[in-house]
């Protein structure tokens, strides 16, 4: 039995309470000063309230302010935020983190930089320590198909668990391996951490598609809201094959972008890329964005609909695009990408540019 503290009480955090769980460990969740309400909750019932779902029986909550008693004898430390919280995690963890135990993030992100540069959170962690913990702490980040409700449900869920030394992942492994959670080691980081990024990119792109059919069905009146606001809901007008070519073009420049960034490009064709995209596609929260922009709503529109969600498409889409073209990159290379940018930031209207699609 270990202690685990896991920081970051959204749902992908609060989930890999499941497999600790499973393997009799001591579980500490943390909330973010963002997360009190979720704490209270956990605390008085165990009831997750944005999961839905019932956390396992070890899981003992904390509130921020008890951040350091909640990472006391820790063994691992789960980083829960999205990407939207790296700056706090950087701030407010880093400086308590323990010599020698590791951090295991489920953050999906890119940061770049003014040279066109793309980081993985965990390099950029590494980079934010206090100056006397610099290499004394091992970050590791996990990556993959991997929706939270479905991980707490304990369906067969396959990831990879990317960081710089493998013994260290090894150990992380042994700690939440299950007969249902299956964990591949890789230390390829700007690999695995560029394809489930670039995914939340590409799912945004490919559900495009999806709005595009429903305006064949009629105005945007409650109904349509509903069909493509609502999780779950099936498409008003299903149609395969714009979808089908949208996820090639994705795996196809996922994979140009990735190779650039110095990770294997291959995963982009492998569980990181393909695997990642076909989860958000069909279980994911970012599908909904892609649904309303292709049925013509405007952005400012869309996030005004979807307030609350997290979003993380629009960041890594902005970046990504920042980061190509401050190096030169030819945009033809990345046709669907660079129409996505335009349409978030340029107030493009949605008109695929199906002539540039393809090697
Ligand atoms: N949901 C899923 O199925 C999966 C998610 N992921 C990844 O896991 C990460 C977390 O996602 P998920 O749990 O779903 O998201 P949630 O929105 O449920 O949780 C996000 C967490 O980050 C915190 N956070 C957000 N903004 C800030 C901020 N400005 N300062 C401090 N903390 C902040 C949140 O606090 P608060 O809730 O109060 O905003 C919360 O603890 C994402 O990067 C996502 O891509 C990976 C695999 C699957
Ligand atoms: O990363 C995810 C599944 O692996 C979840 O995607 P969303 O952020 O679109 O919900």
């Amino acid at each position: 039995m270990s202690i685990i503290t896991i920081v970051g009480a959204g749902m992908m955090g609060s989930a890999m309470s499941g497999p600790a769980a499973d393997n009799g460990h001591e579980i500490r969740l943390v909330g973010t000063p963002l997360d009190r309400e979720i704490i209270d909750s956990v605390r008085e019932t165990g009831f997750h309230p944005t999961l839905h779902q019932q956390l396992p029986a070890a899981v003992a909550a904390f509130q921020a302010e008890e951040l350091d008693k909640a990472l006391e004898g820790a063994e691992l430390v789960i980083g829960g935020v999205s990407s939207f919280g790296v700056d706090w995690f950087a701030e407010h963890v880093l400086p308590l983190l323990r010599p020698g135990v590791p951090v295991l993030s489920v953050t999906k992100g890119l940061q770049d930089g003014p040279d066109g540069t793309l980081t993985p959170f965990p390099h950029l962690l590494a980079e934010r320590l206090p100056e006397e913990k610099r290499g004394m702490i091992p970050f590791n980040a996990i990556g993959g198909p991997c929706i939270c409700f479905e991980l707490l449900e304990r369906r067969h869920t396959m990831v990879y668990f990317c960081g710089a030394d493998l013994a260290v992942l090894e150990k992380i492994r042994a700690l939440l391996s299950t007969d249902y959670y299956h964990i591949q080691l890789t230390t390829d980081v700007m690999g695995v951490e560029g394809c489930v990024a670039l995914k939340n990119a590409y799912a945004m792109g490919v559900s495009l598609a999806v709005g595009i059919a429903d305006r064949e069905v009629g105005e945007f009146d409650a109904a349509a809201a509903e069909a493509l606001c609502t999780p779950g809901a099936p498409d008003r007008n299903p149609v395969y094959n714009p979808q089908a070519a949208l996820f090639a073009q994705s795996c196809l420049e996922m994979r140009r972008i990735v190779s650039l960034a110095g990770g294997d490009g291959a995963l982009a064709g492998e569980l990181p890329g393909a695997g990642d995209l076909y989860v958000t596609i069909f279980g994911g929260r970012t599908r909904r964005l892609g649904m309303l922009l292709g049925r013509g709503i405007p952005f400012t529109e869309a996030q005004e609909i979807l307030k609350g969600v997290t979003l993380e498409a629009v960041v890594i889409i902005t970046r990504v695009a920042r980061a190509l073209r401050a190096r030169g990159e030819n945009p033809d290379y990345y046709p669907l990408l660079f129409h996505m940018d335009a349409i978030l930031n340029d107030g493009a209207e949605v008109d695929l540019p199906w002539s540039k699609f393809g090697r």
